[in-house]
Order: structure tokens, then C-alpha cells, then sequence
């Protein structure tokens, strides 16, 4: 079974590792509406005496009347669910802290720009709102989901803190509300001293599990360490591994959190098979038998670009034609080829983790991990391959993943993330691949 083609054993700097942050961008540009989960979310309040209960109308949460008029105008009739769950909480008196994680798409931004929105005092000419973000681009976004909202309330003041962004030393910005990234907040708050961080009353970190883990996380800390101890936090993204999460909750000692539970992580309606292939022609050969018994559209997940590639050359010389997208493109690139694959005119999607996170498209019922994923160590990516095929079986429909085992090593990746998620990941025959369409949900 060993098999020295096998797609994980390319070496580091081929992996496609598009950062979080740059995905994280792609999705919120491609996305055309929320996402609605059916998962439950659990929530655990700081302090269990706690009366606050979630919410399914705006109307319940007493919001100023221009901002509800905002979030009508905007089109939003009645909160998502982690809307409805995180609103009450973060617009509770006293103001409490909060960690929340949600899937992608399904309303987080618009959930804390109402609530920073809802905390600024007008009256106050400084900032009282900073909102953190890994990108320059995702800050741009986020600033135009607070215009939107806060169409009606010119009153106000946005500023940017991105690169490029010019300020005079000690001259006190006048702006409430004060979005950037890590390094140009830092500047502006303790070298050039334009923002009193002490005066700062709500501080957001969105997709926080990046902008506290490796590369962010030192400015975090500096940034996080000047605020006032009233100050309230708010952490919000589509992930937390368990490290990551420990570290929030240290962070922010008396955090209320809302998070997906484990079991509930792994999708119900996706069925999980894998198949064993002993070089990397059977696994075309895998990938084309899809392509002959399954009628919707597929994604195929592969290690590196590399192998994307190959695997692309490979399908359009033997007639099936496929649409690649890599982390060599640009957005604009990128969008280009989605929409293709959106339109129908490809069934099949190679691509790379670039892809793993957020992305919907409707029609999507198989999902192939080519490789499965690991992480930097080679260990079982779980929580990669639960994004992954979370690009199947969305809005409740029933998918089907699929994963290429080439090596002993494949096949404990493929156990790790069997017991993880205590999904059964059931084998399916190469030469058999009509065992899929046959089996019970
Ligand atoms: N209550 C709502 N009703 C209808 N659409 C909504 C609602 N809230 C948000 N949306 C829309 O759903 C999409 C996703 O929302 P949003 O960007 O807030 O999700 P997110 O969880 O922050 O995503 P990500 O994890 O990618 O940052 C956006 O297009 C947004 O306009």
C-alpha cells in the first residue's frame, strides 16, 4: 500500500497554505447570503445565575430605532441563530465578555457590529469601539457591513487603521469606531498615541483564533494589555482548536462562551466512505469513478498544488472536464473560476485547502479528499476535514465524502478522524463504487 507517489509525502513548502485570514476574505466576497445552521449551539454563561435568553426577532432586543431601521433596510427580517444567541449577551448590562464560535457565513460580523454600533456614545468625541482584524481587506469589509447598518446613523464616525492610513503624532482621533489590523493599531495607540486604548470600551477580535495564534498573537497581547479591566471583550470566529481556545479563556478570564458542541461538529447528513489505492493511477481512477455514478457537482481536495495539477492535466486528457483552483491565483482569479464551477458548465472543482473553509455552492454532493488533510506534523487535520466536507450536505441535503487512502499512514489519518468525530467512515471497493449509491442513510 505504501506508495511513494502518495500526495502527502510532498514536501512543506509545495502544501497549498493559503492563509485563514486570505480564505476567510474569498468566502465573505463569494458569499450571496447567510448561511442558516441547524446545529445547536451551546452556550455557557460566566455566571450560571445568568437571566439572558436568546432572541427571534430584532424587535426583542430594544435596539435604537435607526439601527433596527438599518438592519431591516439592509434586508436581515429576523436574527440567525448565533444572532439571536450572541445578542442579548453582548448588549447586556453590565457588559460582558464573550467568546463565540459559529460557522462560516451563518452571521457573526453582523452580530457584533450591532453591538458595537449599540454602545457608542455620540456625545463622546474618541474612539470607544476597536475592532481587529488578521487583513486589510477583511477590515474594508467589515467596514462596510457597519456603513450598511449604520446608514441612518451619520452620527456616527468610522476610521480605518490600516496601512497606509495617515495620522499626526498625539493628535486624538474623533472617530468612534476605529477597525484595522494588528500592526497599524498598535502604532496608533502606543507610538503615535492617537487612541487611548484606557478610554476603548468594547474590543472585537474578529476570526480570533488567527489573530491569537502565532504571528498575531504577541500585538494581541500588547494591544490587549492597555485596555481598561471595564473594557468588554469579544472574540469571535469559525474555529477554536483546543489550544487556541484555552488560550482565549485565558485571555479573557470571565468570558461567556458559545460554541458548537463536538458531536455536533460533524455533519449527520454527510455519508463518509474510504477506499484503499495502491498508487496514485488508482486514485484517478477513484476520482473518475465518481465522476461516472454521481450526478451532482463534486469538490476534490489535494495536499498540494502540485498534485492539484498533475490531477487536473490528468482528468481533462482522459475527457472529463474539471475546473482547478489553487492559492497561486488572485481573488479576482479565483471568483472567476468559482462562478464557472457555480454555473454548472464543471462538475468537478480540484483545489486545495484554500478551498476548505465557508464556500457554498448549492449543488456540491461529493466531496473527495484526493490526500487527506494533515496538519504541519502529519497528523490528522480534524478540524480541516470537517470544513471540508462541510462544502457537501449543506441547507440539509444528504452528501457524500470520500477519502483516497494510499498508505498505512492515510489510513491512520482516516481512523484519527473517525474517532474523533465518532462518525463511521465506512470502505468502499474500487471496483464497486455503486455500494455508494445503494446505501441507507
Ligand atoms: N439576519 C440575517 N438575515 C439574512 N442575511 C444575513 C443575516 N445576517 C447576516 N446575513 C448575511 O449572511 C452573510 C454572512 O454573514 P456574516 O458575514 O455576518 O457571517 P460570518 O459568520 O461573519 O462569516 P465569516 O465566518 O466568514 O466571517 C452575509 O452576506 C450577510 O449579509
Amino acid at each position: 500500500m505504501e506508495d511513494k507517489n502518495s500526495c502527502n509525502e510532498d514536501s512543506d513548502e509545495e502544501v497549498d497554505n493559503t492563509s485563514h485570514a486570505e480564505s476567510s476574505l474569498m468566502l465573505k466576497v463569494c458569499r450571496k447570503s447567510l448561511i442558516e445552521s441547524k446545529m445547536n449551539l451551546e452556550v455557557q454563561h460566566e455566571d450560571p445565575r445568568s437571566a439572558v435568553s436568546s432572541v427571534k426577532s430584532f424587535e426583542e432586543l430594544n435596539l435604537e430605532p435607526r439601527i433596527l431601521q438599518g438592519i431591516y433596510a439592509t434586508g436581515f427580517k429576523r436574527p440567525s441563530k448565533i444572532q439571536g444567541t450572541a445578542l442579548p449577551l453582548l448588549l447586556a448590562e453590565p457588559p460582558q465578555n464573550l467568546i463565540a464560535q459559529s460557522q462560516s457565513g451563518t452571521g457573526k460580523t453582523v452580530a457584533f457590529v450591532v453591538a458595537m454600533l449599540s454602545r457608542v456614545d455620540t456625545k463622546l468625541n474618541y474612539p470607544q469601539v476597536l475592532c481587529m482584524l488578521p487583513t486589510y481587506e477583511l477590515a474594508i469589509q467589515t467596514a462596510e457591513v457597519i456603513a450598511q447598518i449604520a446608514w441612518l446613523r451619520l452620527d456616527i464616525r468610522l476610521i480605518l487603521a490600516v496601512s497606509g492610513e495617515l495620522v499626526d503624532f498625539g493628535e486624538n482621533l474623533k472617530e468612534h469606531i476605529v477597525v484595522g489590523t494588528p500592526g497599524t493599531i498598535l502604532d496608533w495607540g502606543l507610538k503615535l498615541r492617537v487612541i487611548d486604548l484606557k478610554k476603548i470600551r468594547i474590543f472585537i477580535l474578529d476570526e480570533a483564533d488567527v489573530m491569537i495564534s502565532e504571528g498575531h498573537r504577541d500585538i494581541s497581547i500588547r494591544i490587549h494589555k492597555e485596555l481598561s479591566s471595564k473594557c468588554q471583550m469579544l472574540f469571535f470566529s469559525a474555529t477554536y482548536d483546543k489550544e487556541i481556545m484555552s488560550f482565549a479563556q485565558f485571555i479573557i478570564s470571565k468570558a461567556n462562551l458559545i460554541r458548537l458542541p463536538r458531536e455536533q461538529e460533524s455533519l449527520s447528513n454527510v455519508r463518509q466512505h474510504y477506499v484503499r489505492c495502491r498508487s496514485i493511477e488508482e486514485k484517478l481512477q477513484a476520482v473518475q469513478n465518481v465522476f461516472q455514478i454521481s450526478t451532482g457537482q463534486a469538490i476534490i481536495f489535494c495536499h498540494t498544488r502540485k498534485t492539484a495539477a498533475w490531477l487536473a492535466e490528468k482528468m481533462h486528457a482522459n475527457g472529463y472536464p474539471v475546473a482547478m483552483l489553487t492559492g497561486d491565483l488572485m481573488v479576482g482569479q479565483r471568483l472567476k473560476v468559482l462562478d464557472y464551477f457555480r454555473s454548472g458548465l464543471r462538475k468537478m472543482l480540484i483545489t486545495t485547502n484554500v478551498l476548505a473553509r465557508g464556500i457554498d455552492v448549492e449543488d456540491v454532493t461529493v466531496v473527495i479528499n484526493f490526500d487527506l488533510p494533515i496538519d504541519g506534523k502529519g497528523n490528522a487535520d480534524c478540524e480541516t476535514y470537517l470544513h471540508r466536507i462541510g462544502r457537501t450536505g449543506r441547507f440539509g441535503k444528504n452528501g457524500i465524502a470520500l477519502n483516497i487512502i494510499d498508505s498505512e499512514k492515510a489510513m491512520n489519518v482516516c481512523r484519527t478522524i473517525e474517532d474523533h468525530y465518532k462518525k463511521p467512515i465506512k470502505e468502499l471497493k474500487l471496483n464497486n463504487f455503486d455500494e455508494i449509491t445503494k446505501s441507507e442513510y
